[in-house]
């Protein structure tokens, strides 16, 4: 098997291979015919394929259907590779910290009490969202016995541009877990009016509630930096938890990446929100590898080779043990198994799953950004992929940026608008630089660090006709001989 360039989204409407292999089946298909005509009947390996292609593609599409219906699968339970299905408390591995301490402050809700807010941050696929949500269920399913009227209200704040829609968001969640709904429409309408129907709601419907906001720190608003929106939406619902405007007990759960965070959050609202911190630090490779054996089941038994797991682990642990990552590549590498007809996952899937989803993600990230951009990050790049600890020097990576720029002719911007462009790239978390010295000699300099292999990036950055055009094997020279510079 190998890399399957046609799982790529770009390349999946209109699939080059296919179109290649119905060609190809269609011309054997007709020498057949006609050789059948001016020589005896000598039916050939050759032939007997054909033939079968050609019977095969004159398939209705309803017969693929139904057969593709009638193979047996290899995922069983598909929900357990699913990044949002909360699993049960007993696939939950290497939290246990984390999990006494958010249910030892969560807790307090069973006693008709107002539990305390909680800021949880670490990197991305840490347990965060998951611990949350599995001791929101359980204190739900509990107070449903005490005739409590609990309920949480969450919102990813990923996708939310403004305030105002972050508020409509929190109430028409709340309307959803009330089983009501929402009576302001989602535009035309001051922000002032959302937050009161939000308040309406939980009034209305709820004793406890607790507001779960995950990737907070992503729902900045257009008004000011000095105030974001995400400082904002903290003030005003920690506010209105202490006074009259919310008669359920409030607590409010800030979920983040970022660890800094709290520094953006202004002063009113940090004197409002005021949270126990809990910190989500990150996987190492066992804790990944008993992480995915408790999904196993989600194949079918013994259709996943011994290697699968352990390589899987280790390829989401070299970033920074995001599990999420883990569960993915499983994921990807089972799908892959069963496209291609196959009866067992094998190590071969798990590396072309990694290929794939690394592929994937680094062309999420530079579909959108400049030529510029993407000249900048190729330099640094070529230079991380050279490095013996794959980390590229900015005043290194300048001078290649410096060969690129030369070498396509394009616009060459100062050193300082190259580093600052390479540390608006830092936002998308695929690459991570820090300020360093190596001696006097050598001055400050940034040292960048990919969240990928520099090589994904590279050979995702070549399908942009303008870098195509420099020869690879000039720029890794003239890396080889800048890293050679390096004092
Ligand atoms: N300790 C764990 N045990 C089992 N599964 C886990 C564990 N930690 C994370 N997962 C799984 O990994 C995936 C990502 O986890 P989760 O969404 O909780 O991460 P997160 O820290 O909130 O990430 P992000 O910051 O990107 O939102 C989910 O499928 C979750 O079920």
């Amino acid at each position: 098997m190998g890399t399957d360039d046609s799982d790529d989204p770009s390349t999946e409407s209109g699939s080059p291979e296919d179109e290649t292999g119905a060609q190809t089946d269609l011309s054997s298909a007709t020498k057949s015919h006609t050789s059948q005509h001016d020589s005896p009947p000598h039916v050939t390996a050759t032939d007997q394929s054909s033939a079968r292609d050609a019977e095969s593609s004159s398939q209705s599409i309803e017969d693929m259907l139904l057969e593709f219906d009638e193979q047996k699968g290899l995922i069983r339970d598909r929900s357990l590779l699913d990044p949002n299905f909360v699993v049960e408390e007993d696939r939950i591995v290497g939290r246990d910290a984390q999990l006494q301490e958010v249910t030892k402050m969560l807790r307090v809700a069973l006693g008709d009490n107002r539990p305390p807010n909680l800021f949880l941050y670490g990197p991305s696929g840490t347990g965060k969202s998951l611990i949350t949500k599995a001791v929101c269920n359980n204190i739900s399913r509990i107070c449903d016995s005490r005739d409590i009227r609990f309920g949480t209200i969450e919102v990813n704040c990923q996708d939310l541009d403004t305030l105002g829609v972050a508020v409509y968001e929190l109430a028409q969640q709340a309307a959803d877990e009330a089983g009501v709904d929402v009576q302001v429409p989602k535009h035309g309408v001051a922000t002032k009016e959302k937050w009161d129907e939000l308040y309406r709601i939980v009034n209305q419907h709820f004793d406890s509630v607790v507001f779960v906001l995950d990737e907070l720190d992503m729902l900045v608003g257009r008004r000011d930096k000095q105030d974001p929106a995400f400082s904002r939406l903290l003030y005003q619902l920690s506010r209105a938890g202490a006074n009259d405007e919310l008669n359920a007990y409030i607590s409010v759960v800030a979920i983040s990446n970022d660890t800094k965070m709290m520094d953006a959050v202004g002063s009113r609202a940090v004197s409002s929100f005021t949270p126990e911190d809990v910190h989500f630090d990150d996987y190492d490779a066992n804790q990944l590898q008993a992480i995915l054996r408790r999904r196993q089941d989600a194949f079918h038994d013994d259709v996943v080779d011994d290697d699968v797991i352990p390589l899987a682990a280790a390829f989401a642990a070299q970033t920074h043990g995001d599990a999420r990552k883990a569960i993915d590549l499983m994921r990807v590498a089972g799908e892959l198994a069963e496209r291609e007809g196959d009866a067992r996952v094998c190590e071969g899937h798990v590396r072309a799953a990694q290929a794939k989803v690394e592929k994937n993600r680094v062309l999420e990230v530079v579909r959108g950004i400049s030529t510029q951009k993407k000249l900048c990050l190729y330099a640094t790049a070529a230079v991380a992929s050279q490095t013996a600890d794959g980390t590229a020097r900015s005043t290194t990576g300048y001078r290649v940026y410096q060969y690129l720029t030369d070498a396509i002719d394009a616009d060459q911007y100062h050193q300082e608008t190259y580093v600052n462009k390479m540390k608006e790239l830092t936002t998308y978390s695929l690459v991570d630089f820090e300020r360093r010295s190596h001696g006097p000699s050598s001055g400050m300099f940034l040292e960048f660090q990919f969240g990928e292999r520099p090589e994904t990036i590279l050979e995702t950055l070549r399908e942009d006709s303008r870098i195509e055009m420099v020869s690879e094997s000039e720029v890794q020279s003239v890396v080889k001989a800048q890293i050679r510079n390096q004092t």
